[in-house]
């Protein structure tokens, strides 16, 4: 019932719809505090119930109110249950919400399947034009970690990619002593190699990886020289820099249960949204798959150890959502210490 928010300013749904299987949305209403950038970015919200009672204290708007000064089309009264089924069977499905009822049945037909994820570079169109730094305040009285809450701040630079990344990518970071400049997607290596960080992250963003082949190349070139970490797109694009393949999955991971297990063998319960994945098949032999998504084995994380180099398909900073992944940070600040 919490976390629609979150997805609704997360960019990698940019684009998208997205049914939520919960059936009342709306409760909490939109707060300032819980962003993941600073505007809704997915295509549309299929809803079953919109609830018209609004209640937390820092609810500063509701939903539909959010929704229509993002211009994001929203829809309620929708027979989820029954989406669901169909999608649980077909995978992931193109559709279309639309105000205009003169269009026949045809033409939104057309007008669905004309679309399409595949082969288009969308991390450029939600990543930012210019270099800034990251100076938003973590949130003490949100701190869970004990080593979030010991390490000393700013002591390590990050550089951050911005594929479409999400703010709380950096609230981690920074509670885990880091200070951040964010780039855009398209900065070359060698502009990020000059800003001397102690480690680069590559992080999430919405669309097919293989569509960006600049992200590929500044990742080729970076790997090795520092330590980096991905993130979700930052994964599958360091994937394909190791020399690997991705693809599209029948059926995205989305949500905030998925089981996961990790290098320990312990299962991490984890928070999920991505359509693409990296096949192990395909990697060379030095990269070794550490976390595993156990409802269809797929690849959820990996390392390259002779390049520094680590990445979790999922997202170790959900917020709000299982902390479980938390400790992916802390392993890649001790590999930066490591590295100074
Ligand atoms: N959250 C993300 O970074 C999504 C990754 C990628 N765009 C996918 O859909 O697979």
């Amino acid at each position: 019932m919490s976390g629609y928010q979150e997805i609704l300013t997360d960019p990698s749904y940019a684009g998208q719809f997205v049914l939520f299987t919960c059936p009342e949305i709306g409760n909490v209403g939109i707060n300032v505090e819980d962003m993941e950038s600073t505007k809704a970015h997915m295509g549309g919200m299929l809803v079953r119930h919109l609830s018209l009672n609004v209640s937390n204290y820092r609810s500063s708007q509701s939903l539909p109110e959010y929704l229509e000064q993002q211009n994001v089309i929203g829809i309620s009264d929708v027979d989820t249950r029954a989406i669901t089924r169909r999608l649980r069977d077909t995978g992931c499905l193109n559709g279309v919400i639309t105000t205009e009822s003169d269009k026949t049945d045809e033409e939104l037909v057309a007008m669905a399947r004309d679309w399409t994820i595949v082969g288009k570079d969308m991390i450029s169109t939600v990543s930012c034009s210019e270099p800034y730094e990251w100076t938003d305040p973590t949130g003490e009285e949100w701190e869970w970690a004990a080593a979030a809450k010991a390490s000393k701040k700013g002591s390590l630079h990050v550089v951050a990619y911005d594929f479409g990344v999400k703010h709380n990518i950096m609230r981690r970071l920074a509670a885990f002593g880091c200070r951040i400049t964010v780039v855009p997607a398209t900065m070359p290596a060698a502009e990020v190699l000059a800003l001397k960080p102690d480690g680069v992250l590559f992080s999430n963003g919405p669309g097919d990886p293989s569509a960006v082949p600049y992200a590929v190349d500044n990742a080729k070139e970076i790997l090795g020289k520092l330590p980096v970490f991905g993130i979700c797109m930052g994964h599958q694009v360091l994937g394909q820099a190791f020399g690997g393949e991705t693809f599209k999955l029948k059926f995205g991971h989305h949500g905030g249960n998925h089981p996961v297990r990790g290098p320990t063998g312990a299962v991490e319960i984890s928070s999920q949204n991505h359509n693409f994945a990296v096949d192990p098949k395909t990697l060379p032999a030095d990269v070794e798959v550490t976390h595993v998504n156990l409802n269809d084995g797929t690849c959820a994380g990996m390392i390259y150890p002779a390049l520094k180099a680590m990445t979790i398909q999922y997202h170790p900073e959900a917020s709000p959502g299982p902390h479980d992944s938390d400790g992916s940070f802390e392993t890649f600040v001790e590999m930066m210490k490591a590295g100074k």
